[in-house]
């Protein structure tokens, strides 16, 4: 029971911080590209090169369906989001750059959270 008690609480703080980043990638201003996943019917040809789309629409569902075991996998969702991203996009596009601005901000407060 002891190591079990440790378990949950353990998951419950990391279920906590994984709140708390996904709400501010969500209000970030450039995260709008990733708010929902890419239009299988404007972009067909995505689905034929990106293997494991994601988005936070899907991340913010599987969160709250308790399908993330511990933050870590919560974080490979999103670093997904991301190199999903930095693969179709030019750097320079408009998307490319919010990629790489969404990126940075997920990286930097997740080092801050876990430190
Ligand atoms: C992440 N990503 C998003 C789009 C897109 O069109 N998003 C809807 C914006 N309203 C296209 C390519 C891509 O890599």
């Amino acid at each position: 029971p002891s190591t079990n008690h440790i378990t949950s609480r353990k998951r419950k703080e990391d279920l906590e911080v994984c709140h708390v980043i996904l709400g501010e990638l969500e209000a970030h201003r450039d995260s709008w590209p990733f708010l929902e996943p890419v239009d299988r019917a404007k972009l067909p040809e995505y689905f034929r090169v990106v293997k494991k789309p994601m988005d936070f629409q899907t991340i913010r569902c599987k969160l709250r369906d308790g399908r993330y075991s511990c933050r870590e996998a919560f974080a490979s969702d999103s670093r997904l989001v991301f190199s999903n991203c930095l693969f179709y996009n030019e750097d320079q596009s408009k998307i490319g750059m919010a990629g790489h601005s969404m990126k940075n901000f997920f990286e930097k407060r997740w080092s801050e959270l876990n430190r």
